[in-house]
């Protein structure tokens, strides 16, 4: 199949209609829950209602950013429906596609405050038999899937159910050569109860143009160690953004558009520190990220921009106590992206950093520098 990507290269497709929106978000969200207090899931006595889920998180964290989004998905006709639907059309994002269903519930989920030095937490889902898990592609409208200019998937889908595997092997094997196809493996341990399932979440990522995954999950889900052993595993995408944590990111990308040279020696690797943060929450750090990165593409900023973009967004949202943050201005983003490599290796970010972004102040009164 020869794919064409049509997000940042500035290219417009042959034959194919304009696309609608920017990016289209498929998956299940959740109401969630957070603890009011530290300790263990066992102990915590209340809890404030959230709204989460990776798919819609990237969702609301692009349209926060002025982008277009339309998020796909199924809930129940429950209150927790009403709620989820409400807070991401809230957020500036198109919910006219989310089905809703009368015999299944939204899922929900706890989960514990965590330990800020390891940014490790507990979580308790209740998403069996969810509305979400019963999703399949006779449900969706392909103008509306396939609509935006990136179609954006992740790789919890596909454990929540066979249909909505079978849905994400059908979306990420059988598809039209646009939009770009954008894919978070965001393994989730809880969510597979054998890890050697968890192989399937590569061939998935195969079949993507645009590939996340953290060097973490790429370890306990498939056994790679490292960014460059992780590449060898899954050189097909365009591009591939392996995430290392508090140490960086790294981007591979081809030089040549797929259809072309697909040799990846011709390939480049491109990799961006980390920003230093007072880390609240991780959670939803890495949709931010994504959101971020997704951004710049979509604005046709070369990899490394695009990589201080997805840091700049996720220390956005792990200086929140929740999943969702307000993200940095476009133009204090910029600023900082392009920032000389000390004075970035230098910028630490605290809560709150972003609403100083956005009262006028200089970028360099509005952050601390070390
Ligand atoms: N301790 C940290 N300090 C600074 N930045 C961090 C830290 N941890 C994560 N990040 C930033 O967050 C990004 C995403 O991290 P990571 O992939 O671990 O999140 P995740 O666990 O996938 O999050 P999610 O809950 O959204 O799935 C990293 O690429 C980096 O930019
Ligand atoms: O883990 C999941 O399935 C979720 O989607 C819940 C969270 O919102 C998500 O992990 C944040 O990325």
């Amino acid at each position: 199949m020869t794919r064409s990507s049509n997000a940042g290269d500035g290219q417009a497709p042959d034959g194919a209609p304009v696309p609608d929106i920017d990016v289209v978000c498929l998956g299940e969200s959740m109401v969630t829950f957070l603890p009011r207090l530290p300790g263990r899931l066992a102990d915590v006595p209340s809890f404030d209602r959230a709204i989460g889920g990776a798919e819609s998180n990237v969702a609301c964290t692009l349209a926060r950013t002025g982008h277009t989004t339309r998020w796909i998905s199924r809930v129940g006709t429950d209150g927790f429906g009403d709620h989820l639907l409400g807070a991401i059309a809230d957020c500036g994002v198109d919910v006219r596609h989310v089905r809703r269903d009368p015999l299944r519930p939204t899922g929900v989920y706890f989960r514990t405050a965590g330990d800020r030095a390891t940014g490790t937490h507990e979580v308790a889902y209740y998403r069996a038999g969810s509305a979400a898990s019963a999703m399949t592609a006779a449900d969706l409208d392909p103008a509306a899937l396939y609509g935006g200019r990136i179609l954006h998937l992740s790789g919890i889908t596909a454990a929540l159910s066979a249909d909505c595997l079978g849905l994400l092997t059908e979306l990420t094997t059988r598809r039209p050569g646009r939009p770009l196809l954008s894919f978070d493996v965001n393994y989730r341990p809880g969510l597979w109860q054998d890890t050697a399932r968890a192989r399937v979440l590569l061939d998935l990522a195969r079949g993507a143009d645009l590939v996340f995954v953290g060097d973490d999950e790429a370890r306990d889900a498939w056994g790679l160690h490292g960014p460059r052993a992780i590449r060898e595993a899954l050189p097909e995408p365009h591009t591939l953004v392996v995430k290392q944590g508090k140490a960086g990111a790294t981007v591979f990308r081809r030089t040549r558009e797929p259809g072309g040279c697909c040799d990846d020696a011709t390939g480049t690797a491109t990799f961006v520190p980390a920003l230093d943060v007072d880390l609240v929450a991780a959670t939803g750090a890495g949709d931010a990220f994504a959101a971020g990165f997704l951004s710049a593409t979509l604005r046709g900023l070369p990899d490394r921009a695009r990589l201080r973009h997805g840091h700049l967004w996720a220390a956005a949202a792990l200086t929140v106590p929740g999943d969702l943050a307000t993200p940095p201005s476009r133009p204090y983003a910029d600023r900082l992206a392009a920032l000389d490599d000390p004075a970035w290796a230098g910028l630490h970010l605290a809560p709150g950093w972003t609403d100083a972004a956005t009262s006028g102040h200089r970028a360099d009164e509005e952050v601390s520098t070390h």
